[in-house]
């Protein structure tokens, strides 16, 4: 636990109403300089929605957004700046253009220094891909490459939608150190993830969402144990 360290992220009351749905209920925690936190919870609680207030996609109806100590910036350049980088879902590659091009993508719209993309994909174990087209490597490599993308921009903090989905267990082992050295050189690391396993492999805090509300937070130890997490999660459908 780095309870004395720099908040990256601060979420404080923030909900989100859709029409009369409310996807987010006064959800309040934070994410520190070093440490993993995974948001867990059961399809529709709310996750992808929170990932969305913190990249400005979604203004809250309450609450407030901080990213290092300042409000979040609502434009992707804004964010950018502040040191957050996010990964997709649908991972979000150009599958004509190589490996290399497509880590460089982001430097296109906010300048930096494209050394740093031969950084980030040594980082991946990428190297040797750099040069071949994105679409032609197989699912797990393609994961990575959105990965050495989101870390070219050199971010202090990370939100990694769904990093484990579609991976087999060495994958996923991998996975898990590369996460754990990326909050081991003081980066703040948001994961989205249905992989129970993976999700408590590397997670300092694990905050579970059930209807839009933060029913349990604490370590995965703590979080595993409560029966309310069990109820509504853990003991049905979990990966
Ligand atoms: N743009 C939108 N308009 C209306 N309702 C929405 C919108 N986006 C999300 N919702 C609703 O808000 C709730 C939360 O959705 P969200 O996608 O954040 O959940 P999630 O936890 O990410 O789910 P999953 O694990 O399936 O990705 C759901 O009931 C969803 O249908």
């Amino acid at each position: 636990m780095m309870n004395e360290s720099f908040p990256l992220l601060e979420i404080d009351g923030v909900t989100v109403t859709f029409g009369g749905l409310t996807a987010l209920d006064d959800v309040s925690f934070a994410v520190r300089e070093g440490e993993t936190v995974a948001l867990i919870g059961p399809n529709g609680a709310g996750k992808t929605t929170l990932f969305n207030v913190v990249c400005g996609l979604v203004r809250p109806g309450r609450g407030t957004v901080r990213v290092a100590g300042a409000p979040a910036p609502s434009s992707a350049t804004g964010l950018v700046g502040a040191g957050v980088s996010r990964t997709l879902q649908g991972l979000g590659l150009f599958g004509t253009m190589t490996v290399l091009e497509n880590v460089l993508v982001p430097l296109s719209t906010t300048g930096g220094d494209p050394a740093h993309a031969h950084d980030a994909l040594a980082r991946l174990g990428l190297a040797g891909l750099a040069h071949r087209p994105a679409g032609t490597l197989p699912y797990p490599e393609r994961k990575r490459v959105a990965l050495a993308r989101a870390l070219v921009t050199e971010p202090r903090l990370l939100l990694l939608d769904e990093p484990a989905g579609g991976l087999g267990a060495e994958d996923i082992d991998a996975l898990a150190g590369t996460v754990r050295d990326l909050a081991g050189d003081g980066r703040g690391v948001l994961l989205v993830e249905h992989h129970v396993d993976f999700v408590m492999k590397v997670a300092d805090r694990v905050v579970v969402l059930d209807f839009g509300r933060v029913i349990a937070a604490g370590t995965p130890d703590e979080v595993r144990g409560d029966p309310a997490v069990e109820a509504a999660y853990l003991g049905v459908g979990a990966a």
